[in-house]
């Protein structure tokens, strides 16, 4: 089975309710390639989730950000899985590195959270990797493994399940990881699920790249076999975020 190729753009704590509007119309009025070439989703900040995905146009989605691990009740703060499943909100980005870090969610934290927005019948958009000192010590492989493992070992069904390779190192930094870095680790993810989860899983389960991904450097990143798509903070921000959608065509060329 192909993998469809997958741009998410994650707004992270951005923007104000005029900027939304503007990124939206850009976004609406854009040239993309079709639904069967690419998939995007946008995820901005929960208070503008109703705002774009009234306006945003019918062949883009959108995602939250995240969501409580649990059943929602007594969390203040939180927004549940079944909230956004109320509204139609289809994706979450869970285990993003700035939460693993800042908010120290732990491997078996964010396994629970997507066995749990799974189960509400969410797609999740699940992020892993390592931060500068893992890499430069060599354990890079052992982090992102243990990652995914926390997730595995609470799904049976990765059918809703994108895996976002993220190197803290590359995020927001302009360090983008280079297409031999990034093909590498995809590269041993995808050998890590066939080993621990099988074949069909490995074949068809997306592994996305994120980190310092632009306009410029989208092309050949996409050109990896294992790269299936991306996930993109900043310049998802920007009018460069549609030439990071076209790079889908790379696939089909
Ligand atoms: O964290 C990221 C996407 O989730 C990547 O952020 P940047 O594209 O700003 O490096």
């Amino acid at each position: 089975m192909g993998r469809k190729f997958f741009v998410g753009g994650n707004w992270k704590c951005n923007g104000t309710a005029e900027e939304v509007k503007k990124i939206v119309s850009t976004l609406n009025e854009a040239e993309a390639p079709s639904g069967d070439v690419v998939e995007v989703v946008v995820s901005p900040p929960f208070v503008f989730l109703p705002l774009v995905k009234s306006s945003l146009r019918s062949d883009f989605h959108v995602a939250a950000q995240n969501c409580w691990v649990k059943k929602g009740g007594a969390f203040t703060g939180e927004v549940s899985a079944e909230m956004l499943v109320n509204l139609d909100i289809p994706w979450v980005i869970l285990g993003h590195s700035e939460r693993r870090l800042l908010l120290n969610e732990s491997n078996e934290f964010v396994g629970d959270k997507v066995a749990y927005a799974l189960s509400q019948g969410l797609k999740v958009i699940a992020c892993v990797g390592e931060t500068l000192e893992q890499r430069e010590s060599g354990a890079t492989l052992n982090v992102v493994s243990a990652q995914t493992k926390g997730i595995a070992e609470r799904i049976s069904n990765w059918a809703n399940v994108v895996l976002a390779y993220e190197p803290v190192w590359a995020i927001g930094t302009g360090k983008v990881a280079t297409p031999a870095q990034a093909q590498e680790v995809h590269s041993e993810l995808r050998k890590w699920l066939q080993s621990n989860i099988g074949a069909e899983v490995a074949t068809s389960t997306r592994i996305i790249y994120g980190g310092s991904v632009n306009g410029a450097n989208c092309k050949e990143l996409a050109a990896q076999p294992d790269v299936d798509g991306f996930l993109v903070g900043g310049a998802s921000l920007k009018p460069e975020f549609v030439d990071i959608i076209k790079s889908a065509t790379v696939k089909t060329a």
